[in-house]
């Protein structure tokens, strides 16, 4: 069947949200009613109905995407100009998200070098976006700093000939307990985004936890992986229930290890670096009434902010799926308790890098309320954290403290820039500094790493033991 030929003046007939048309990269779709299930909010899609909008959804999506997500019913036809076809579209998107040239991966010996290239390459919409937080930014760099203030114990004249990084979860073995913490729309960092990803971490002797709002489909990102490589999947519990099916029927389809549930998300928090960046873009556009609204990038309530998720909703998907479930955003020792009563496999403790609640605790005070209060649950679940790791030593603690898997959000998009190799290079960084620590520790492989090996008399002043002693305040 060929595709029937559409002008750009038909096309501008159709932008009303009731009957809405949109061009992407030479194909036409009918779009009506997508504006309110779009991943990214509405506002994005109500700008451009009724006109081509392929440079802005090539700035954040894999070509493949449209064709993977809207059914064969939606395709209209093709524009009958020559405009961007999916080819120009790959070809153009090479490399638009640099400003200024990066400096060679050998002038990078850390984290915080790569976080330097990226504030000093990144286009300024990326870096907003990539490196920015809610509010006062407290939270983020909470999460960071009080690494600092957990000193090492190291053990002495113990044998470390050769130090053992490898873990065990849920029955896959991984060379280091080091993943990336699921972030959407990687491809403002790089075009290859999760492709890139998956082929670095699985590379690396790890694997990939793909987000629901990826930069390309879920099917993209799995084939890129070895066969049979495991995999994690974020999710988003979006409150439209025919868009949560399919996303699960996706999932349960490609078999992840795991899913880890996000639950720390119920409203977009006020992201100041966005907001500042749309409202500055408005100001040159003459768009007066952007400068006034919340920033759509910044604060539209996408399909995956869902204010009513409930645990009776984590239950059902629980039931829903024979996956295990990690509950993703676990921010105190109650919650840590609930997922482990309604049957969740794991948690994940987060605080999504400090974009959620801003003042809210740091995960690594989370994980040491855990331990404190309900230890037993450290044995029953298998825990991941995130947020602020950056260094070999961190990953040490929070596995001594009892995490299994340490993720990593940030500094994979800044990785991200130099493609599957800025992916590769970066954990090579994190392993090599994960053995040194290791050893310097006294510590041949990870069982053996234990609390007694920290001094955390700075938690322990900051812990909060429970409604016991809260009373007393
Ligand atoms: C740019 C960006 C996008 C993110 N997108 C998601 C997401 O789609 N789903 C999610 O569960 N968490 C998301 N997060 C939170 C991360 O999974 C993680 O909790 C956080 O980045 C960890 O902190 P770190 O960046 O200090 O390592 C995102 C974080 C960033 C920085």
């Amino acid at each position: 069947m060929t595709d029937r030929k559409i002008s750009l003046e038909e096309l501008s007939q159709h932008q009303e949200a009731e009957d809405a048309w949109m061009a992407i990269n030479s194909v036409v779709w009918n779009v009506t009613g997508f504006a309110g299930i779009h991943p990214g909010g509405p506002d994005i899609i109500l700008e451009y109905i009724g006109r081509d909008g392929s440079d802005q959804y090539n700035s954040v999506h894999s070509s493949g995407l449209a064709a993977r997500n809207f059914e064969t019913s939606q395709r209209i036809g093709v524009l009958d100009a020559p405009t961007k076809s999916n080819t120009d579209a790959d070809r153009d998107n090479r490399n638009p998200k640099l400003d200024r040239e990066l400096p060679g991966l050998d002038e990078i010996i850390n984290l915080h070098d790569l976080e330097d290239a990226a504030e000093k390459s990144l286009n300024e919409r990326s870096w907003a976006y990539l490196s920015g937080a809610t509010d006062g930014s407290i939270t983020k760099n909470r999460n960071c700093s009080i690494f600092e203030e957990v000193y090492l114990r190291p053990r002495v004249a113990r044998p470390v000939g050769s130090a053992d990084t490898r873990v065990k979860i849920l029955g896959d073995e991984y060379d280091v307990p080091i993943f990336n913490a699921p972030a959407s729309l990687m491809m403002l960092a790089h075009p290859d985004a999760e492709i890139a990803l998956a082929k670095g971490l699985a590379a690396s002797g790890s694997t990939i936890v793909i987000p629901t709002l990826a930069s390309y489909s879920t099917d993209e990102i799995v084939e890129a992986l070895p066969k049979g490589h495991p995999f994690f999947f974020q999710l988003y519990t979006s409150p439209d229930k025919s868009v949560l099916d399919k996303i699960i029927d996706t999932v349960v389809r490609l078999q992840p290890r795991a899913i880890f549930v996000t639950v720390d998300l119920p409203d977009f928090g006020k992201r100041e670096a966005n907001e500042r960046y749309e409202r500055k873009v408005a100001k040159q556009k003459k768009d007066s009434s952007k400068t006034k609204q919340k920033s759509n990038q910044a604060r539209s309530a996408g399909v995956a902010i869902d204010s009513d998720l409930s645990w009776s909703k984590i239950q059902w998907l629980r039931e829903r799926t024979n996956l295990p479930i990690f509950v993703k955003g676990i921010q105190c020792a109650e919650d840590a308790l609930q997922a482990w009563k309604i049957g969740c496999q794991g948690i994940y403790i987060s605080n999504h890098g400090g974009r959620a609640a801003d003042t809210a605790q740091p995960t690594l005070l989370t994980l040491a309320e855990i331990r404190l209060r309900y230890p037993e649950l450290l044995e029953q679940m298998d825990v991941f954290i995130d947020g602020g790791v950056r260094r070999g030593t961190d990953v040490l603690k929070a596995i001594c403290l009892g995490a299994k898997g340490v993720c990593l959000g940030r500094p994979f998009f800044y990785a991200l820039m130099y493609g599957q190799d800025g992916v590769q290079y970066a954990m090579q960084i994190l392993k090599d500094e994960l053995v040194t620590a290791m050893k310097l520790c006294g510590v041949a492989r990870l069982s053996e790493a234990h609390p007694g090996l920290l001094n955390t008399r700075a938690l322990l002043n900051q812990v909060d033991y429970g409604t016991e002693f809260r009373s007393k305040l």
